[in-house]
């Protein structure tokens, strides 16, 4: 193993009372389902109760960053609002630009959201040169770690550190 380990070194949370909203996209969705059931292993695992974690879907990873707000907003209108959202996402570089100009439009606009709407929000976008690699990061290859597991441990983690 390298040196750095893999992943963040993991802590024990109680997230028996945390709501969590996980916003999907639906290209590439054997990947994106092997990274959504990795993260609500951990969500569970944390004491995470089904009924407080909402999954929504939207068409593809550039829509996360506007429905994750309007999930936000929805549960903050109808019910016990989300203390956590974490957006997941499988971009797949093609032949063009495409790939780069999502990525960095992703990236930055879940970072700004979560300021402004003063919530944490996990970066749950895969970035991948090839299929392969999207296989491996979803735990779906020989080799491979499922990240949508650690995602959902970070989660848990920063909406304690959200709601302390
Ligand atoms: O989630 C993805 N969306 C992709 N494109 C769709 C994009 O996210 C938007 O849904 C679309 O541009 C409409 O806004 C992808 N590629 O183009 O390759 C991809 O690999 N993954």
């Amino acid at each position: 193993h390298s040196v750095k380990g893999v992943g963040a070194v993991d802590r024990v949370y109680d997230g028996s009372n945390l709501r969590v909203g996980i916003v999907h996209a639906r290209w590439n969705d054997s990947v994106i389902s092997a990274l959504v059931k990795g993260a609500i292993v951990k969500l569970e695992a944390a004491g995470v109760k089904k009924e407080n974690i909402v999954v929504e879907t939207v068409p593809g990873s550039y829509e996360l960053p506007y429905g994750t707000k309007t999930l936000i907003r929805q549960q903050a209108k109808n019910c016990t609002p989300l203390d956590v959202v974490l957006p997941i996402g499988v971009l797949i570089k093609g032949s063009t630009m495409h790939f780069e100009y999502i990525a960095d439009a992703v990236s930055h606009g879940l970072m700004k959201l979560q300021f402004d709407i003063d919530l944490p929000v996990i970066f749950g976008l895969l970035t991948c040169l090839t299929e392969h690699q999207a296989l491996q990061r979803a735990g779906l290859t020989e080799d491979g770690h499922n990240h949508g597991e650690d995602w959902g441990s970070a989660a848990v983690e920063m909406a304690i550190k959200h709601q302390n």
